[in-house]
């Protein structure tokens, strides 16, 4: 008998994307503020008020872009995520064979050019795999859709298994510790004897109001605290949760990262800031925390100013990734899908990860 074919699996990574050179500031803005799962107003007021608002914001963030040689790092740190992915989940051989293609939701190359991507390598099955251990409306939701409709535009129709969120998976939680516990140990060798100091967990803020709608994010912001301290096992260990990132003008959950740097300054505390709501570095991480905020801190007279690096590639990372889609792919269970909701509830506390959408083969 001939060896039966690998089942070809292709994982559809996702993430925000970013700008690849200062010209695509603008429209990556206009498509991140005219989304309706980030600025929600009536639609016909969308379009105008999305496009002054990314107007209004291009300048600050072509700043940002600047410091980074003019783009984002996003997408060469992702399509590298991608690559480790697939070498990890397709070492021992096996049954399938997986191949991964970059999904960004606001920059290129997006949902329907993945979708097409995808559609070309003729794929058994499809999981989505965001690039978000905790679930929110405004990133993975945003994405989900997305990518649904690019299916429906290209006809593509596979059997797809959704790995919704990740926020207390053990292997992400072990391997976030490992990175924070070498950051520590090199904290502390370089700060004076008795010198205290605190970890501030920072995740990307969230305007209020979309938590209060029922937004989990931050509620599994929290369980990832909860998992990666649990994972480190350093009783007493000084620490605090807070958002960065705020860029609108409404209430956004709190505490800023930037208050605390403020009040660990006025402590006389060290701070070490590490990001836990992303897995790559990106402006957010490389010049909001790295220069904005360190020379805040400074200014202050802060003792010490140190960061974890984001996952990226860290093996650790990658293997729990790996096991998640494993995982996702066998339970062949309805497990976040909520109702026909998007959305992970805010109760699944024991969410295992996956959303199994069977469909029948066209
Ligand atoms: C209302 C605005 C925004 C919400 C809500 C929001 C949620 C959100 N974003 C991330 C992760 C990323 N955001 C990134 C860039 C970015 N985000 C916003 C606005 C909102 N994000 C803006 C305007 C920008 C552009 C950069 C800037 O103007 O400063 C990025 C990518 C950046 C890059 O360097 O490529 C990521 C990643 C999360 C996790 C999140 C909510 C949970
Ligand atoms: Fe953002
Ligand atoms: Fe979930």
């Amino acid at each position: 008998m001939p060896p039966k074919k690998p089942r070809r699996v292709a994982l559809i990574l996702f993430n925000l994307g970013g700008p690849d050179r200062a010209e695509s500031v603008r429209p990556f803005l206009v498509n991140l503020f005219t989304d309706p799962a980030i600025l929600r107003v009536p639609g016909f007021v969308r379009p105008w008020l999305g496009r002054l608002i990314a107007w209004r914001r291009t300048a600050p963030a072509q700043e940002n872009y600047a410091v980074l040689g003019g783009k984002s790092p996003l997408l060469e740190l992702t399509v590298e995520q991608a690559r480790s992915l697939d070498a990890a989940l397709n070492a021992g051989g096996g049954e399938a064979e997986y191949r991964s293609f970059v999904a960004m939701r606001y920059w290129h190359p997006m949902s329907e050019e993945a979708a097409r991507a995808a559609k070309d390598w003729a794929p058994d099955e499809a999981v989505l795999v965001p690039l978000y251990p905790q679930y929110s409306t405004t990133t993975t939701g945003s994405s989900v859709a997305a990518w649904e409709e690019a299916c429906r535009k290209i006809g593509l129709d596979v059997p797809t298994t959704t790995l919704c969120c990740f926020h207390s998976d053990e292997g992400y939680a072990a391997a976030t510790a490992r990175l924070l516990r070498a950051s520590l140990e090199e904290a502390r060798a370089k700060l004076p004897g008795g010198a205290k100091l605190r970890v501030l967990f920072s995740a990307h803020g969230l305007p209020e109001s979309i938590v209060k709608a029922g937004d989990p994010y931050q509620w599994q912001v929290e369980q990832t605290v909860a998992a990666v301290l649990r994972a480190l096992d350093e009783p007493g260990l000084d620490h605090v949760t807070c958002y960065q990132s705020r860029v609108t003008p409404q209430k956004w959950i709190g505490p800023s990262t930037e208050d605390e740097i403020e009040r660990a300054a006025h402590e006389k505390a060290a701070v070490l800031i590490c990001p836990i709501a992303f897995v790559s570095e990106h402006s957010e991480t490389l010049v909001e925390l790295d220069v904005e905020y360190r020379e805040e801190a400074e200014k202050l007279g802060i003792p010490g100013y140190f960061r974890v690096p984001a996952q990226n590639s860290d093996a650790g990372f990658i293997a729990a990734l790996a096991g998640l889609v494993e995982r996702a792919r066998g339970s062949g269970r309805a497990l976040c899908s909520f109702a026909g909701a998007r959305q992970c509830p805010r109760e699944h506390r024991d969410c295992p990860h996956a959303r199994a959408t069977e469909r029948k083969a066209a």
